[in-house]
């Protein structure tokens, strides 16, 4: 009786230690990397034979070894865990390599990752497929979409490709235009589209990128961001007269590269090609991103006029994400839903859309729209993101992987600033110069009296 209370005692304490350590620091990942960290190194060594055992990832020795031990020890002969590498530290968690035994596969292993977290006391295990006989485990310490710190250093990202949001494994989730041409953004008011959208155009902001607006709902989304955009359209009328514009640049595109393959006989082949990047630095047309926000409000008609306006834009936006990628044209489009109650051509256009990033939604049926055509698990991670996590969202693409992801709290205020920052960055397309939206000037700020508050005008 007295061990037991003894031992309640002990984790009374130990709990209340950890949670006053856990107080102490401002952000998880400092309570993870001075307690967290060494607790689950502790954890993994002493027990991680036991726990691959308990989880069934062991397998019966080879039988020499068998008889080499019952002859030299007389021991009894234990089932071995998979072989473990290092186990290195990460300012999120801890990650190793594990070379499966003959008969196991990575499936394997994912099965037992809820087990693997509890026993190792880790908020989760993640398990990648490194090559063949080889996974990698990565232990991440706490919720990292909670509060999101994006990776530090941005090695080995090249053009086109935006660190937008972090994955659950707190590896970052890179938008590749050049691997995902265009991409559907989905989601419920207030779910954290803007946000996404936000970070994305902060993003390429700084790279040499031709960066477009079509935002219905009057410009209010888009145009903080004016003075980096070569063109945006802020209503249904100036869309149908920039879309032409956009497929006419396609069409002078194939042209140049059409052009380029014409060339006399005896060239090399490797300068022969089938889109811009084939073409030489000095020649090669900028690429060129189209953010289309609320993408419902280019559907919506009331009259016979506007359905003949309709239809020629949702032409123009299907030709564009057809032909588009090989003349360095991109779409991002966002929207609450994109079935096909809104209208001929909407299930075409939106097959189009390799990317899918769905957050919160209000139904079933708008989850579907977006992941049905990816893996049913991935819908039901989607239905289940809570309203209180805004920017969550499930991340997949059409090949079947997804992944849970959240885009960094990035403010208005400072988005804008970057565009503004980098409004040199954008290149000079002629065709677009009638779209460039009108930059106000940024009022000034006020100097704040010497305490910082504002002073009565009685005083
Ligand atoms: N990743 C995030 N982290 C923290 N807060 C977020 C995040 N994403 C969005 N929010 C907050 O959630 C609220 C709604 O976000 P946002 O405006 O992006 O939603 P939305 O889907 O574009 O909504 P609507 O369709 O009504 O414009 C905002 O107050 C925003 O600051």
């Amino acid at each position: 009786m007295t061990d037991l209370v003894t031992v309640a005692e002990l984790g009374g304490s130990l709990a209340a230690i950890g949670g006053a350590a856990y107080a102490r620091h401002a952000h998880p990942a400092a309570y993870w990397s001075t307690v967290g960290l060494p607790l689950s190194v502790a954890r993994l060594l002493a027990s991680y034979s036991s726990t691959m055992d308990a989880c069934g990832l062991t397998v019966e020795p080879p039988r020499w070894r068998a008889l080499a031990v019952k002859a030299t020890t007389r021991r009894e002969v234990r089932p071995v865990p998979p072989r473990r590498g290092l186990i290195r530290p990460t300012s999120t968690g801890l990650r190793m390599r594990l070379r499966l035994a003959p008969g196991q596969e990575p499936a394997d292993v994912a099965a037992s990752a809820e087990r693997l977290r509890h026993a190792w006391g880790v908020h989760a295990v993640h398990v990648r497929d490194i090559k063949p006989g080889v996974v990698e485990l990565r232990l991440v310490g706490f919720d990292v979409l909670k509060k999101v710190r994006m990776p530090r250093g941005r090695t080995g990202l090249g053009a086109l490709q935006v660190p937008v949001a972090l994955r659950e494994d707190a590896t970052a989730y890179v938008r590749d235009y050049r691997a995902v041409p265009h991409e559907l953004v989905l989601g419920a008011t207030l779910s954290g589209k803007s946000m996404y959208l936000r970070n994305l155009l902060a993003g390429l902001a700084t790279q040499p990128v031709v960066l477009v607006g079509i935002d219905c709902k009057r410009g209010v989304e888009l145009s903080p961001f004016a003075a980096r955009l070569s063109a945006l359209a802020t209503d249904p009328d100036q869309a149908a007269e920039l879309l032409p514009v956009l497929v006419k640049e396609m069409e002078d595109r194939y042209d140049l590269i059409k052009a380029r393959q014409g060339i006399a006989p005896g060239t090399p082949a490797e300068e022969i090609t089938s889109d811009i990047w084939g073409l030489p630095d000095a020649e090669r047309p900028a690429p060129v991103v189209l953010f289309v926000d609320e993408v419902a409000e280019l559907f919506l008609v009331a009259t016979r006029k506007e359905e003949e306006r309709r239809d020629e834009m949702v032409t123009q936006l299907i030709r564009l994400a057809q032909l588009g990628r090989a003349a360095g044209l991109y779409l991002e489009v966002c929207g609450q839903r994109f079935g096909a109650e809104l209208g001929k051509g909407a299930t075409m256009l939106r097959a189009q859309l390799t990317g899918r990033v769905c957050h919160r939604v209000n139904d079933e049926a708008s989850a579907k729209m977006a992941l049905g055509d990816i893996a049913p698990e991935a819908v039901w991670a989607a239905c289940s993101i809570p309203s209180e996590r805004p920017g969550l969202a499930v991340a997949g693409d059409t090949s079947g992987g997804w992944s849970r992801i959240r885009t960094p709290n990035l403010s208005l205020a400072a988005a804008a600033a970057t565009c503004r920052a980098a409004a040199h960055f954008a290149p000079d397309v002629p065709a677009l110069s009638p779209f460039r939206p009108h930059v106000p000037p940024v009022p000034p700020v006020k100097p704040a009296g010497p305490s910082g508050s504002p002073r009565p005008v009685t005083e």
